[in-house]
Order: structure tokens, then C-alpha cells, then sequence
């Protein structure tokens, strides 16, 4: 299937969605490029994807991969300099071009966006309570003490204890859980359609993330409202989306539904990435980062941005980029010339295990990076140990 024919799929299998119908939200080809004083930085390029009612998305990637410019993007939220391509459609209303006050009556009543961090979000000045108030007080011709209803009720709804006592608090009268609950409850005071949130849970605590979580759920599932859910730790979205859009160099590298992204990576980053995350339950006891910088978004690598740091590169990775084509598996899709190869490979793990099992640390990069350097192994010698289950330091 051709990158068009990507495009032009009926929904659920070009998209992986769990559901057909409407869509909320309808992402094609979406790029920004920043001009700087140093040279174009092109932070997303060619993002496509689509959300429906109560369907949750994951975006994951490394830090500066295009996931928060992607989501800024949708929210009509970037600077003026940004230069924006393709098209972001929310309820068939194109919002690419729109300007900064033509997106006021979308922003938060439509699509509103959980911020990273509640402290700088929340002004410490006014009461939880107030702020509330008057985001809802923005977008609905209703009385102040209706608003004050409102605030009271949507704190309840995200498990804030005693609401109607809390409302008039200040944030700093919050703990980090409470003030991030404040914060989603800010983003569904006006019952958006879509809420994005970027790193929700990023600066707290393991059962704090995971009660955010839940809470996120359950208000998908009282309002249907779809989320898409930014974060660079794959364990958060495991439990937790539908489908998973994974980023690198400023573009998705693989998606589909959360099983078959976890089950059956079909992009060496996303099996990269797995193994990094800190999660002993998830995957392994052993954590093995990917070696490697990710690429200059400004400077991208010729060919695939992730060939410099794939152990499955080839000369054809180094040389053209890939486009995102569905792989052997039905709705899945991935942005990697070496797609069916890792898919014949049994355990790929062991691809990046460099530190533990003290083989090549990284084939490709060993013949890139320093040709003078004598390769211990070829690459396609230790594939094939690793297919018949040997351990290639043996
Ligand atoms: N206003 C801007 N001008 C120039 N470059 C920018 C601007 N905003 C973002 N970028 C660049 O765009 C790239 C993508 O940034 P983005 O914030 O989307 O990454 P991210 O994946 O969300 O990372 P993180 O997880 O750290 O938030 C980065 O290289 C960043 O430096």
C-alpha cells in the first residue's frame, strides 16, 4: 500500500481506529517548519492520523521527536514565525490558517489541552475555585454563581475530595496530584470534544500518575470525549490507549493499535524504545537506552533519521527515507525499509542488548562511525545466532 493509498484507506484499517464513523479530529500531513537565525527546524513532518469519540491515542517518542509541536499545532498555539503545511480538520472545519482569535471559540470549548506542568498553568493569585469559574464563564453565558456550580462539580468529577471546600483554595494549597486533577479539571470545565494532554503525569509519583490516569479514563468514558495522551514513557500508554502513534526526528516511525506495537514492534526505534522503559513488570528487569543522540531536526540524516543508531541499517536506510506503509500485520503501520526483516527476527530485543551481552554494541554504527575500527561481528552473523536463541557472547 502507497503512502497516498495510507490516506485514502477506509478508516479502520489505514488508521488502525478502533471504530469508524466520525472522526473528531482529522490530522494529514501535517508539518512545521521553525526558520531560525541558524537554519530551518523542520519539527514534524508528514503526520497524519485520526480521532474519534472516546478513543484514546497515545504519542510517544523522545524528548524534541515533534509530539508537543504537533499538539501546539491543533491548538492553534504556535508562533507566528512557525510555518505550518497540510491539514488539521476538527469536525470537518479546517483549522490550519485560522487565526489566533478564530481559534478562541475552538480552543477549550472543542479541543482543550492538559498542560505539563499545573504549577505555571494555575495562577497562584486566585482561588482553584475562581479560575474555574471563569474558564467556563468565557465560553457560556451563565451566572457567576452557576459558574461557581460548575467549577465545584468538574472538581467531584476528577476525585478532588470536599470540592465545594477545595474550590476555594489556591493551587499551592494543592498537593502535585491534586493541582494536576485541577488541571483536567480546567481542561473539561467547557466539555470539549478532545483533550490533549502533554505529559500528564510526568512529575509525579507511580500511584498518583496511575490514579491520573484512570481519571483521564473515566472522563473519556463519561463524556466520550477522544484524548490523545503526548508522553516519552511507553509504560504510561500501555495500559491505557487504544492506539499508539510512535515519533522520531520530527515524524511517526510506526502505529497501530497498542497490542500490536507492543507485541510485534515493525520499526527498530519502537523496539529501542521498549527496552528502555524503567518498568520490570513490562518487559525485563534490564534497561538498555538506545545508544546514540536522536537526530538535529535542523540537520536531519539522509535517508531514515533513525539509520545512524538502527543495528538493522542497511545501505538503503542510509540513503532514502522510508515512507509510513502498513507491514505484514492488518492496521499496522511503520516507517522502516527493514520492516519485514525485524519481523522474521525472534526476541529483538537482544538487537540493542550492547551493554549486557557484550556483543557488537552497535554493527552499523561500528562501520559508520569509525571504519578503521575492526568489526567484532557482522551484523547478519549475530541476527542469525540470535534467531536460533544462542547468545551471541557465547
Ligand atoms: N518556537 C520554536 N522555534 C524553533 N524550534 C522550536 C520551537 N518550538 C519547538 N522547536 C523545536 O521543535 C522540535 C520538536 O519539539 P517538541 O517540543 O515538539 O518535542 P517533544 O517531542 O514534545 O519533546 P519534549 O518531550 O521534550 O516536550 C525541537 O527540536 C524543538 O527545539
Amino acid at each position: 500500500m502507497s503512502e497516498v493509498d495510507v490516506m485514502n484507506a477506509p478508516e479502520s484499517s489505514a488508521w488502525g481506529d478502533a471504530a469508524g464513523g466520525d472522526k473528531l479530529l482529522r490530522v494529514e500531513n501535517l508539518s512545521v517548519d521553525f526558520p531560525t537565525d541558524d537554519g530551518v527546524v523542520h519539527a514534524v513532518r508528514d503526520v497524519s492520523f485520526t480521532l474519534g469519540p472516546g478513543e484514546v491515542l497515545g504519542v510517544v517518542g523522545e524528548s524534541g521527536s515533534g509530539k508537543s509541536v504537533s499538539s501546539m499545532a491543533v491548538m492553534g498555539l504556535l508562533p507566528k514565525t512557525a510555518n505550518i503545511g497540510g491539514s488539521i480538520k476538527f469536525k470537518d472545519r479546517e483549522l490550519v490558517g485560522l487565526s489566533y482569535k478564530q481559534m478562541q471559540p475552538v480552543r477549550g470549548n472543542g479541543i482543550a489541552m492538559i498542560f505539563q506542568d499545573p504549577m505555571t498553568s494555575m495562577n497562584p493569585v486566585y482561588t482553584v475555585g475562581w479560575q474555574l469559574a471563569e474558564a467556563h464563564l468565557a465560553h457560556h453565558d451563565v451566572s457567576k454563581k452557576a459558574a461557581w456550580a460548575k467549577a465545584v462539580e468538574v472538581l467531584e468529577l476528577v476525585g478532588i475530595p470536599q470540592p465545594d471546600r477545595r474550590a476555594s483554595q489556591y493551587p499551592h494549597e494543592f498537593s502535585g496530584g491534586m493541582r494536576q486533577r485541577a488541571m483536567i479539571a480546567m481542561a473539561i470545565i467547557n466539555d470539549p470534544d478532545v483533550i490533549i494532554a502533554d505529559e500528564p503525569t510526568t512529575a509525579l509519583d507511580v500511584t498518583v500518575q496511575a490514579q491520573i490516569l484512570d481519571t483521564l479514563l473515566r472522563i473519556r468514558d463519561e463524556t466520550s470525549a477522544g484524548i490523545i495522551v503526548i508522553t516519552h514513557d511507553l509504560g504510561v500508554v500501555a495500559g491505557m490507549v487504544d492506539r499508539v502513534q510512535v515519533m522520531y526526528g520530527g515524524t511517526v516511525v510506526e502505529q497501530g493499535t497498542v497490542d500490536e506495537v507492543f507485541e510485534a514492534q515493525r520499526m527498530p526505534y519502537t523496539v529501542g524504545l521498549l527496552g528502555s522503559i524503567p518498568n520490570p513488570n513490562l518487559l525485563g528487569k534490564r534497561l538498555t537506552p538506545i545508544k546514540g543522540a536522536p537526530p538535529s531536526l535542523m540537520n536531519l540524516p539522509k535517508g531514515c533519521s533513525f539509520s545512524p543508531r538502527c543495528p538493522l541499517a542497511i545501505d538503503e536506510c542510509r540513503e532514502t527515507e522510508p515512507q509510513l506503509l502498513e507491514t505484514d500485520r492488518h492496521g499496522h503501520f511503520a516507517r522502516c525499509h527493514r520492516s519485514a526483516h525485524l519481523a522474521t527476527i525472534e526476541n529483538p530485543q537482544r538487537l540493542f542488548a550492547h551493554d549486557e551481552i557484550g556483543v557488537v554494541e552497535n554493527p552499523a554504527s561500528l562501520t559508520t562511525a569509525n571504519p578503521d575500527m575492526p568489526i567484532s561481528e557482522d551484523v547478519d552473523v549475530v541476527e542469525a545466532r540470535l534467531h536460533e536463541g544462542e547468545n551471541p557472547t557465547s
